[in-house]
């Protein structure tokens, strides 16, 4: 039970946080109604915490592109802060514009976040992928200029893998072919080359979230599965794995590929790699565009080799939903693949369903909201993870201070010369690579302290971003 005095005592502190407005970097103001709606929970708990609310946010700005689930825009919505809403991908100059003053932008695969784009992003800190894919985002570039990038490793992995299985008994039967004919008036109720999935062999590349989760599936089927993985990773089931993609290419009746997009995918199934699958079989992706070779997969499916396809992504996809919007200009092979017999063209819809996408938007929306407000940035793809236990609701002038730097020596004895007036009550740093992350809290500190520190730390030589959260 919350009494009045626990209530009045947290109201009482965001007050003071109002009153300490105007600190470079961050600004103050009142609890937001849903922060309020959480109070019988937070001060529920044995020893009081502190949420840090720092922010006035009413001044956080988020461009959320490419329909982001209305999860994530409710949640930064009712945070208040200022979200503007696209349900497509923005060309590029476009972005360059939009980008420049937002404090995080939210993507889905077909916003390219490259350097380029980035460098002219003025205030943002963070980026949230709603995906699990990445490499839309220079991650490094990002990361130089302090930006944490954030995704969802696995919310929609099993969408993907139904989307998956569906497709492998489409294949089998021919079911793309079978429906376009009949929408066409065209009765053809054939068995040839239709097949049973069950005691078919199905070969999965990479074995990750989304590839262990088919493997199930597939099993459930009655198929054998066989993988293949640059890790040696547990087996599901009975499943196996193999030690090389040859092997596996050899065995398989269906192939299909989850792996990301890196240089060591791209091409991963070309010419060669079709040559040595089994006559009659059948390749699916729904992994990124790059990882096969479409002019290759084309030829293998021409000259009877591979018996079916079924292609969820493409080397260019179209910025956004339309007719006419998949063709030659966009790949030129697009006329050649559509014409081909049991072939399954989808819209890159693999974690495209009600689920994921919800889940999706509340695991990013959380990410990014716990990283403006609070600094945690554990889930990152692309920085170092670095959090701290709350604040207690009794620690008056705390201030959190959030630096990001060039990891080098002697970056640390600066910051703690600079923070050595007041009582460092918890820090906590981490690197990765060049950048590197301190986090904490110092109490004691005035309101007229808190420029000082701002700009002491703001002159260091190895400074990338500081924020001060309090
Ligand atoms: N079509 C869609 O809508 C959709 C949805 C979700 C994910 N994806 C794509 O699927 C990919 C896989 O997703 P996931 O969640 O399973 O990723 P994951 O990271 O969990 O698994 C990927 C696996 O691939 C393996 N791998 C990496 N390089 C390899 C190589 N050269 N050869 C063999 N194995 C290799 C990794 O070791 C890992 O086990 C994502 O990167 C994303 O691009 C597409
Ligand atoms: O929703 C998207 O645009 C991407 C889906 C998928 O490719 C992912 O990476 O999660």
């Amino acid at each position: 039970m919350v009494s009045p005095q626990q209530i009045e005592n947290l109201q009482n502190s965001f007050e003071r946080a109002v009153r300490l407005g105007g600190s470079p970097g961050a600004v103050s103001t009142s609890p937001t109604q849903s922060f309020m709606n959480t109070l019988p929970r937070r001060v529920s708990m044995s020893k009081q915490s502190k949420a840090l609310k720092p922010f006035s946010t009413g001044d956080i700005k988020i461009l959320l592109l490419e329909n982001v689930n209305e999860t994530a825009i409710n949640m930064f919505k009712d945070q208040g802060y200022q979200v503007q809403i696209y349900k497509s991908s923005l060309p590029e100059e476009e972005l360059i514009q939009m980008i420049q003053d937002v404090h995080a932008i939210g993507i889905r695969s077909k916003t390219k976040l490259t350097e380029k784009v980035l460098k002219h992003a003025k205030n943002l800190v963070a980026i949230g992928c709603f995906c699990i894919g990445t490499n839309q985002v220079d991650l490094d570039y990002a990361a130089k200029i302090g930006v944490a990038v954030f995704n969802s490793p696995f919310s929609n992995s099993r969408s993907v893998a139904e989307l998956i299985m569906a497709e492998v008994v489409s294949l089998a039967r021919q079911l793309g072919d079978r429906s376009i004919e009949l929408h066409t008036g065209t009765w053809n109720k054939v068995s040839a080359r239709c097949w049973e999935v069950r005691g078919k062999t199905l070969g999965i590349i990479g074995y990750g979230h989304i590839g262990a989760q088919l493997s199930v599936l597939a099993e459930a089927f009655g198929m054998h599965v066989l993988y293949y993985d640059i890790v040696t990773i547990m087996a599901l089931g009975t499943a196996k794995q193999v030690s090389t993609l040859d092997e596996l290419l050899n065995k398989a009746d269906f192939v299909t590929c989850h792996v990301p997009a890196t240089p060591d995918t791209k091409n991963l199934l070309s010419a060669p790699q079709f040559a040595a699958m089994k006559d009659g079989s059948y390749v699916l992706n729904a992994s990124r565009g790059t990882v096969i070779d479409i002019p290759a997969l084309v030829q293998a499916i021409k000259v009877g080799k591979i018996a079916g396809a079924a292609l969820d992504v493409y080397p260019n996809e179209p910025a956004k939903n339309g007719a006419g919007a998949y063709n030659d200009e966009l790949n030129s092979w697009t006329s050649e693949l559509v014409s081909l017999p049991n072939v399954i063209l989808t819209p890159h819809i693999g974690g495209s369903t009600e689920e994921a996408q919800s889940a999706i938007g509340i695991e990013v929306g959380n990410a990014l909201s716990k990283y403006i407000n609070e600094g945690t940035s554990v889930g990152s793809v692309n920085f170092p993870e670095v959090s701290l236990r709350s604040l207690d609701l009794d620690q008056e002038n705390t201030v959190r201070v959030l630096y990001i730097h060039h990891n080098v020596p002697g970056v640390l004895k600066t910051v703690t010369n600079i923070l050595s007036n007041h009582n460092i009550e918890k820090q906590f740093s981490d690197s990765t690579g060049d950048i590197a992350y301190l986090m904490a809290d110092i109490s004691n500190v005035n309101q007229s302290d808190i420029k000082d520190i701002y700009d002491q730390l703001h002159d260091t030589e190895y400074k990338i971003s500081i924020r001060l959260l309090y």
